[in-house]
């Protein structure tokens, strides 16, 4: 399976307006191109689009192939602890929504769809930015996100982010789980890939044999060969996947980052739909392809670096140099070629650069004044990418290829044979519509065929099983709302910060803390095994490694994915089970040609269960089906025999009545004795086994009712679980919150010792001015008593005047 990035390049027409703007640094022009562009802000969009979701067939026409541009935004990140304590002064500053603009030289200005200022959230962020992209992927339309910024300016904060603050990728496959909850008349089939691109060589971060992929190219577009998919079922299912891809991922220790990226990563969700059920028969399926990008950092030249680490980012130079060029030859009219082919990364996204997929660029930036030079090159590459033109559009495909289509294709094959199946199971006789005389030779001929029927439906009820299970596990793979298709018609009372809310399960996946902007004792490690990558790489590996599974993994359950969130549950609809672990290779479910039929969770999904159908009556759809349906099928079989034993006990005590009465009127006739003696062991013997029936149906129902009360409790305790996790992340968001306003406070505590210091200087200034305003009025006085003086002795002579 190859991970296919989009359709067919095309160029032409997908030109920007002006590219002359984009070298210009002066204020006014720039504002006022950006704010006349009449782009519609990736606000307004998202705004409009958050609380609803258009089922794609009900899309008007223009929401379905419309041009728009771009959406770029960019992100300050805070002063880090070590910037401030080094007395960085902030260069660049957020000044209101949408524009940056230079400290220094306050006319140098940009402006974009939306500038995020150092306290905003990545939730805040994901709603501005990727919401509308993400929101459309699940409509059929491409999308592409990138994160651009030079090194340690948050792109990976703001990508993939941690428990405290998830990222734009565990909120994008969040939300779209939650899309699929919303849309209930249709059914989807996600597929995730992930991959790096390191020292421009493509590695399968799902794969670890997946190393130094070939980039290939069709009349389709281009895609890496070899690349893993794998099917997904649940936000956790995802996570953890990603998760464990991101072991995989090239991170090393620079001297700006201690967790640096050393790889482009490509996280894409390749996502399937069709109409609910029968009303997908010869409807064309929507296919489109979401593609999160966490870009390498981009490192300045000033910086001193040796071996490998000047090897990697000679490379992240390289591919980023390569893709400004790409954007700026995209936005000029006179541009010939576009050089896609210079660097793989271009390569890759060749589709998306070039105007087919919805685009959102995040720059990340900081506010530092030595990284001021490295900010504005971003600035002014993120005022370029904004002139793109894109013109997205709705894919779909109306063929038996798509993977969701031959999924219900088979399902409908098998639920047809299974139908069969059933009409050929011989009914069982009723015992109560047979005369007497018949009893004898009825009872002959249903102990020679007792054993034939025996394993004849021994072998019907294997095929039948197996028939369902392979329903259930191709239906699982299909996901689809709970909700009541008729229910859809009524507004949504959406909440988006439900959509959000990570469970426990959930959160478990996402790194415990990322390091935050470097304290002390880690700048000395920095500063003193300086050139010894190695070292610093393997202990942060490891410290990486106990973090991720740190805090959250005491309440983790151990493997059932049952006790994840309630919005979790309600958006993965027809998977009870969980998927993997994240380290767990062997779990993870693949596409059609690489499921693998030994992994623990095939075998999980293997099991036999009811299909959809009976599932969608079930109340208690999360975990008793199989468990219940079992003890019914096995209690109904109990009340069965003792009901055919009952019935033959009724025939043999008429018997013994007709016998007892012929015995009356000749008692001499031994042979009658003789019957009536077989007839009354028979019925003792059969009242014995109802006796032992009926016991056996007690104990049944006892348990069973011990069953369904221990899952009641099990779902009392996932619920409370749930509230715990919801308070537990509002208690993580505040903590977040709370260290966010420390940090701002740090920052004016600082502001304020500086102030406090220009106060007593100017103090000082003021006494010496004070002394020497003395000294001065002092020397003064006395040149006026020598005047005096003076002016005396010459008027001597005239006493009287003076
Ligand atoms: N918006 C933010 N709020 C708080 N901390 C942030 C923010 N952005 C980044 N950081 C912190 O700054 C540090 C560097 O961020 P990050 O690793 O995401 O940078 P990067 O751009 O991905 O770097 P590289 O290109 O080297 O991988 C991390 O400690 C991260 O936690």
């Amino acid at each position: 399976m190859a991970s296919r990035q989009g359709s067919k390049s095309r160029k032409a027409g997908l030109k920007g307006a002006d590219s002359t703007a984009s070298s210009t640094t002066s204020s006014s022009k720039l504002y006022q191109e950006t704010s006349i562009d009449g782009h519609s802000s990736p606000a307004s969009s998202s705004a409009q689009s958050k609380h609803q979701f258009f089922s794609p067939d009900s899309l008007p026409p223009s929401a379905q192939r419309s041009k728009e541009n771009v959406t770029v935004t960019v992100r300050f990140r805070p002063l880090s602890p070590r910037e401030i304590r080094q007395g960085e002064e902030v260069a660049w500053y957020a000044d209101g929504e949408t524009i940056v603009r230079n400290e220094h030289n306050p006319t140098i200005a940009y402006a974009y769809d939306r500038v995020f200022g150092p306290t905003t959230t990545t939730r805040n962020v994901y709603d501005i930015a990727a919401h509308h992209v993400v929101n459309g992927a699940m409509e059929g339309v491409n999308g592409t996100i990138f994160a651009y910024g030079v090194t340690s300016s948050g792109k990976t904060h703001t990508m993939h982010g941690d428990q405290r603050s998830p990222g734009i990728i565990p909120l994008a496959v969040k939300d779209a789980f939650s899309i699929i909850q919303e849309t209930p008349n249709r059914e989807f089939l996600l597929r995730i890939s992930y991959m790096e691109i390191y020292n421009e060589v493509f590695n399968d971060l799902l794969n670890p044999a997946g190393q130094n992929l070939r980039i290939r190219e069709d009349k389709q577009g281009t895609f890496v060969e070899g690349i893993k998919e794998e099917v997904v079922l649940s936000p956790a299912h995802a996570l953890s996947l990603i998760a464990a891809g991101e072991e995989q991922r090239h991170v090393g220790s620079t001297n700006f980052n201690l967790l640096s990226s050393r790889s482009h990563t490509i996280f894409t969700l390749t996502i399937e739909s069709s109409p609910l059920g029968d009303k997908s028969k010869g409807e064309a399926v929507h296919l489109s392809q979401l593609n999160l990008v966490d870009l390498a950092g981009s490192e300045s030249s000033k910086v001193e670096t040796s071996g490998v680490r000047r090897k990697e980012g000679s490379y992240i130079n390289k591919s980023l140099l390569t893709l400004g060029t790409v954007i700026s030859k995209l936005t000029d009219v006179r541009a010939s070629h576009v050089p896609y082919r210079d660097s793989k990364l271009t390569r890759i996204l060749q589709s998306s650069l070039s105007g087919h997929d919805r685009v959102s660029l995040i720059c990340t930036v900081t506010p530092a004044s030595s990284s001021s030079e490295e900010t504005h090159n971003t600035l002014k590459f993120a005022h370029r990418a904004k002139h793109i033109e894109i013109q997205a559009e709705q894919n779909k495909i109306i063929d038996e290829k798509s993977l969701i289509k031959k999924y219900q294709h088979e399902i409908r094959q098998l639920k047809e044979e299974l139908e069969q199946l059933k009409q050929e199971i011989v009914p069982v006789p009723q015992l109560k519509d047979i005369g007497a005389d018949d009893i004898v030779l009825l009872k002959q001929k249903l102990e020679d065929g007792q054993v034939k029927l025996q394993s004849r439906l021994e072998e019907e009820e294997e095929a039948k099983a197996a028939l369902l299970s392979r329903i259930q596990r191709l239906t699982k793979l299909i996901l689809v709302s709970t909700k009541n298709p008729q229910a859809s018609r009524l507004p949504h009372r959406f909440n988006p910060r439900r959509r959000h809310s990570f469970g426990e399960e959930e959160l478990a996946y996402l790194p415990y803390k990322r390091r935050d902007m470097m304290d002390d004792e880690q700048l000395d490690l920095y500063v003193s095994v300086e050139g010894n990558h190695e070292i610093r790489d393997n202990a942060y590996r490891e410290e990486k490694k106990t973090r991720k599974h740190g805090l959250l993994n005491w309440l983790k359950p151990k493997k059932r994915d049952h006790s994840s969130s309630a919005s979790d549950q309600s958006s993965v609809v027809k998977s009870n089970s969980t998927p993997s672990t994240p380290q767990g290779g062997g779990s993870h479910l693949h596409t059609e040609s690489r499921l693998s039929e030994g992994s623990p969770l095939m075998e999980q999904l293997s099991e036999p269960r009811e299909d959809r159908e009976a599932l969608e009556d079930s109340s208690h759809e999360m975990e008793i089906p199989e468990t219940s349906n079992k003890m019914s099928d096995e209690l109904d079989l109990l009340r069965e025999q003792k009901k055919i034993l009952s019935e033959e006990a009724a025939l043999q005590l008429s018997s013994l009545k007709r016998l007892s009465d012929e015995a009356t009127k000749s008692p001499q006739n031994e042979e009658i004795k003789g019957e009536i003696k077989v007839l009354n062991d028979d019925i003792k013997a059969k009242n014995d086994q109802i006796a032992t029936l009926e016991k056996q149906i007690l104990d049944f129902v006892m348990t069973s009712h011990e069953a369904l009360d221990k899952s009641d409790i099990m779902q009392a305790v996932a619920e409370l679980r749930d509230q715990l996790n919801e308070k537990s992340f509002e208690l993580e968001v505040k903590a977040a919150d709370n260290r966010i306003i420390q940090e701002t406070l740090n920052q004016k505590t600082c502001e304020c010792e500086v102030l406090q210091e220009e106060v007593a200087n100017l103090k000082q200034q003021l006494s010496d001015a004070l002394e020497l305003a003395q000294v001065s009025l002092y020397t003064f006085r006395k040149l006026v008593i020598c005047k005096n003086h003076a002016f005396h002795r010459s008027s001597s002579y005239k006493p009287h005047d003076a």
